[in-house]
């Protein structure tokens, strides 16, 4: 019979960070899954008395919220390595789209994301946003593996191989919205690609959509110096101002990049309530530029951050994500001090909650939040000894650590081992996507 004191999981680790209050690093507590719910978080003496149906005593290891993936392509995971060391608009234009247009089908978008889960599931991601075309396929991949997801409708101007153009990504996105109105894991928002590559007509239809909707809009946004300048020539604004006119920037909006930015760029993001995603190892390998989170932090603006997708990464683990933005964060001031370890951290998980607008329900261990938390394993060589876990978790750790993942309540890693990814069947159908990616290059003149 259920009581109170029943757990479906009673975890006793070393650690517990719960990211809320910042900075926290609890020592002697433990946490109980009921329900797919945090139950209770309390000393782990006040644990006595309580049954639970498994027990797990984690004492080199650290328990924190499951981290939130808040920018991706999940898909793009087969293009890993396909086009290297090229600024953004040759990489789309000469090897993505022309890639895109010969490969991308359902069967390419239910592997890649497939793969893409696999990598972000044993690295510590509980939550992922994908922008990518068939995301009908990816919510079926998704609702196989058990991670949350944001599904931005990706919506393009051009025609692909999954849309004609913009007005029928957005029929065929809105459709696709009504099918998993049920799902608990998923939520489909909108996810026009940038203001470069969507009409004007359409952005403002995404406009009224969302507001009408209350929905979630994610979007491509001053990635580059080149795209803002072009944009200025062409339309004589700004994208962010393009943005704020057509009524598309707000509370629920997400920019994702933000590299170009000025003061006035930043006074009007922090006064519309919009979010940013950082996405610091895209931006570095493609040479996009640096998105100033310390200036966008003081401007009160929140945060997340995002791996980009794995064709420009060219990974997805967001361990290599949170070194990458402490630490560019630093050299970029030549301040040691900005981007803490505890900012950062709050960047990857309650940050990303908050700009996905479900941060009532994840991004912190609180009692009534949902159970997506992750355990990582500090006994190894690299992270002794343990000063600080949370230094450990931001500066030395590498994803690898990672032993735990569960989603609300649900783990899918167990003891390092995925439960709901048969690994070698994936194995071999992204052997074979190799194969053919190879005997059909696509590289444009
Ligand atoms: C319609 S969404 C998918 C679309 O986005 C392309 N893409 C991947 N990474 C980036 C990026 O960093 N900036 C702009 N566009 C990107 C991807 O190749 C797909 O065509
Ligand atoms: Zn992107």
């Amino acid at each position: 019979m259920a009581t109170d004191k029943q757990a479906d999981t009673l975890i006793h680790p070393g650690w517990i960070i719960p990211v809320t209050p910042t900075g926290q690093v609890m020592t002697g507590y433990s946490l109980a899954i009921r329900g797919g719910r945090i139950a209770a978080l309390m000393p782990r003496a006040d644990f006595a008395g309580w049954q639970a149906d498994e027990t797990l005593e984690l004492p080199s290891h650290v328990l924190l919220p499951g981290l939130v993936n808040a920018h991706g392509h999940a898909a793009m995971s087969l293009l890993r390595g396909y086009a290297d060391d090229y600024a953004l608009m040759p990489w789309l234009e000469d090897h993505m789209w022309p890639a895109e247009a010969a490969h991308v089908s359902d069967e390419f978008v239910a592997d890649g994301t497939e793969l893409a889960m696999a990598e972000m599931i044993r690295s510590g991601t509980t939550t992922f946003s994908d922008m990518y075309f068939f995301p009908e396929a990816t919510a079926r991949a998704v609702q196989a593996a058990g991670m949350r997801c944001q599904l931005s409708i990706p919506i393009i101007g051009f025609q692909t191989a999954w849309a004609r153009d913009a007005g029928e990504c957005i029929s065929k996105g809105l459709a696709l919205r009504d099918t998993l109105k049920h799902d608990e894991l998923i939520t489909a928002v909108f996810g026009p690609h940038a203001t470069y590559t969507v009409p004007e007509a359409d952005l403002a239809r995404v406009a009224t959509l969302a507001a009408e909707l209350d929905l979630p809009v994610q979007i491509h946004l001053h990635e580059t110096a080149a795209e803002v300048l072009q944009a200025v020539e062409t339309t004589g604004e700004r994208p962010i101002d393009s943005l704020d006119r057509l009524g598309l920037l707000g509370p629920r909006t997400q920019c994702v990049h933000m590299t170009d930015l000025g003061k006035q760029d930043i006074a009007l993001l922090a006064a519309s309530g919009a979010h940013v995603v950082h996405c610091p190892r895209s931006n570095m390998k493609l040479g996009s530029g640096i998105c100033p989170v310390t200036a966008l932090q003081e401007a009160g603006v929140n945060l997340a951050l995002g791996t980009d997708g794995a064709a420009s990464n060219n990974t997805l683990n967001l361990f290599a994500e949170l070194q990458a933005a402490a630490l560019l964060a630093k050299v970029s001031r030549l301040d040691a001090s900005a981007l803490p370890a505890a900012a950062a951290l709050e960047m990857a998980t309650l940050g990303g909650a908050r700009a996905l607008g479900i941060d009532d329900q994840v991004g912190s261990l609180e009692v009534g939040k949902q159970a997506d938390l992750i355990a990582v394993d500090l006994s190894g060589p690299a992270t002794q000894p343990v000063h600080n876990a949370l230094s450990q978790l931001v500066y030395a750790c590498n994803g690898s650590e990672v032993t735990h993942n569960w989603v609300a309540g649900q783990p899918l890693l167990r003891d390092g081992r995925l439960t709901t990814i048969d690994t070698t069947a994936l194995a071999a159908r992204v052997a074979n996507w190799q194969q053919r990616i190879a005997t059909k290059r696509t590289t444009k003149a």
